[in-house]
């Protein structure tokens, strides 16, 4: 029987979620035993065209994605707090495993959300809320659980390097490039989270969360964005050996948690310096391992949905390990 999910939300990552459902079916029925179907996408738009198979199941109405039978799984791919927050709430109590990509929510959210999936014997999948295909939410779960992390500093907005990059290497304006992140789909739908700085904070917090247990008071961090940087700027930097990149910074410091998100120009001996473009970097200095960096996209319609996808095959295998697990601890021996 195939394994079935839903879709909220069928714009850049929603889209890309289906077409790499589509695409890897032969990946997933390896790995899960069985095939995925897309059994419902929600939208806000009926009237909008989408690329999909005839005949798949598209409604405005989220009660029709929560009434279908035998849902195993829903991918979050909507925009801001509500009502993301009140529908995967209503998953997890159904006993669906959720997957989201929506940081202003998880950055607000998570941990009430994760602890309502332990009520209900669910999994919470969410790598794509920071730095898009960069593995570092499973890494700071499933790799580093006895060192202690001590500072994270990273790029964690692919809109803002992107822009950043353009500007310096193709002298692109701040309009041109900002032009181009979206028409790659890299920007959100109000582009100010990304260029003031904001997108990049909900991320420090869903990673600092993960990282230090804790957090800072957030009202007291300076946070800083790109859109005051002009192309003046960025020219005499690069004159002077430097680059200018938006740097998300957070470090254990005298039993107190500092953070900052802000524009910073560094010269080529800081480890972010060669990060271009659209990729994001996350350097995390750690008390056993040193230092390590993550690098790779950090936004876009395929590397968002292969971190969606990579959380919804590893949930699906780790509940069917329980279920085995489960039901070998019936057999009489
Ligand atoms: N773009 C990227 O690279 C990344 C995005 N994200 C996050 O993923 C999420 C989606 O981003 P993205 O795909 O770029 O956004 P888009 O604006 O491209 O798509 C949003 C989709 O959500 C639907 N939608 C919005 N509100 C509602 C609602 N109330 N009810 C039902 N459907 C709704 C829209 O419907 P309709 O089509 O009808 O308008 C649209 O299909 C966001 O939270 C974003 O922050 C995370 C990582 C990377
Ligand atoms: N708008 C975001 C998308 C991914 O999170 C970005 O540019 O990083």
């Amino acid at each position: 029987m195939a394994i079935k999910v839903a879709i909220l939300g069928y714009g850049t990552v929603g889209e890309g979620v289906y077409k790499g459902i589509q695409n890897h079916q032969e990946q997933l029925i390896e790995k899960l035993g069985d095939a995925v179907e897309v059994a419902g996408i929600l939208v806000r738009d009926p009237l909008k065209k989408r690329d999909v198979q005839p005949g798949t199941f598209i409604t405005t109405r989220f009660e029709e994605i929560l009434a279908i039978p035998g849902l195993h799984a829903v991918f979050e791919a909507i925009v801001g707090k509500e009502p993301g927050y009140t529908y995967l709430s209503q998953c997890i109590e159904k006993g669906c495993h959720v997957i989201t990509a929506n940081k202003v929510l998880f950055a607000k959210y998570g941990n009430e959300l994760l602890k309502k999936s332990k009520q209900h014997g669910v999994h919470i999948g969410y790598e794509a809320t920071t730095a898009g295909a960069v593995p570092i939410i499973r890494t700071l779960q499933e790799l580093l659980k006895v060192n202690r992390v001590t500072r994270i500093q990273g790029i964690l907005n692919g809109t803002s390097n992107f822009i950043l990059t353009e500007m310096r290497a193709n002298r692109l304006s701040f309009g041109e490039a900002l032009k181009l992140a979206q028409d790659n789909g890299y920007a959100e739908a109000n582009p100010e989270n990304d260029v003031e700085g904001k997108d990049a904070a909900c991320k420090l917090k869903i990673l600092c969360q993960l990282a230090f247990g804790c957090t800072p008071d957030w009202e007291e961090v300076e946070v800083e964005g790109i859109a005051a940087i002009t192309s003046g700027e960025v020219q005499k930097a690069e004159a002077e050996g430097f680059r200018y990149k938006h740097i998300a910074d957070i470090r254990a410091e005298g039993g107190k948690l500092k953070a900052s998100v802000k524009p910073i120009a560094v010269s080529s001996a800081h480890p972010l310096f060669s990060v271009e473009g659209v990729d994001n970097a996350i350097t995390l200095e750690t008390s056993l391992a040193g230092n390590l960096t993550l690098q790779g996209a950090g936004a876009g319609k395929f590397p968002t949905a292969s971190a969606m996808l990579e959380d919804f095959s590893a949930i699906l295998e780790k509940s069917l390990r329980t279920k085995i697990h489960l039901l070998s601890a019936r057999v009489p021996v």
